[in-house]
């Protein structure tokens, strides 16, 4: 049974946590930024990359060391960092695949991404290293979703759309076919999205705008 560690401490390590409940997979480990109280009862906390080295030096037994990346939001560029991190130490990353999730045969899944419940992954769709595509999201066939992509709860991309690496498509959100999502770009919850988005810019609202910052010159 592999043992597996988590950086991250908050809601998407509870997440995975229940995620690898009743599989082969025990979580041993949890490691933070903060100081803070482990947030899974009988699962300790290290603080930092320190921390992790603590926990590696202290572990016994020959069970196989595996990682995750708890680490949801935007934050797509650090998700990949902490998985080079532990790549580093030699921890290898799996990806996540709930138990109720929908992938295609011939869907081409990165390294250290998680499919959470009820998500689908269809005909020919593509996902990066370290994509999150949480509760009930759906990719429909042909999409391609690029390195650290988060896509929130429920969103629905239909076919044959592109998301670049690092965009955050908000929970709810739907985009439509051939749509391209640039990198780093942000869609909020609900949106829908028509055309294109730009790299960088935060879009919302049916149909979706560039949301302006205040003072900014359109
Ligand atoms: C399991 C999980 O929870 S995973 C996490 C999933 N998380 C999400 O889906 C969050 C997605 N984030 C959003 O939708 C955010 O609201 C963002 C990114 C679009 C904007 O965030 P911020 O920049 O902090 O905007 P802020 O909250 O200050 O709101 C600014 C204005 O935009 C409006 N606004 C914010 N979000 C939206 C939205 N999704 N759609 C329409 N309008 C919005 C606000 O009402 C506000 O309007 P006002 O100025 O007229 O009062």
């Amino acid at each position: 049974m592999p043992d597996l560690v988590l950086w991250g401490a908050t809601g998407q390590a509870k997440v995975l946590f229940d995620l690898v409940h009743g599989s082969d997979r025990r979580l041993v480990g949890l490691v933070d930024n903060r100081d803070i109280a482990s947030p899974i009862p009988g699962v300790p906390l290290f603080v930092g990359e320190a921390g992790l080295d603590r926990f590696l030096h202290g572990r016994s037994g020959s069970e196989t060391l595996i990682g995750g990346v708890a680490v949801g939001g935007g934050r797509g560029a650090d998700r990949l960092m902490l998985m080079d991190l532990f790549k580093a130490r030699g921890i290898a990353l799996p990806t996540f695949v709930h138990r109720t999730a929908f992938t295609a045969f011939n869907a081409v899944i990165g390294e250290g991404c998680q499919i959470l419940a009820q998500a689908a992954v269809c005909a020919n769709v593509t996902l990066g290293r370290g994509v999150i595509v949480n509760t009930a999201a759906s990719i429909d066939h042909d999409g391609v979703v690029g390195d650290g992509v988060h896509l929130g709860p429920g969103a629905r991309l239909a076919g044959e759309v592109t998301v670049e690496a690092f965009a955050f498509i908000g929970t709810g959100a739907v985009i439509l076919p051939r749509v391209t999502i640039g990198a780093g770009a942000m869609v909020g919850a609900g949106a829908v999205v028509t055309k294109d988005v730009p790299a960088g810019v935060t879009v919302v609202g049916n149909p979706a705008r560039v949301r302006m910052k205040e003072g900014a010159t359109p």
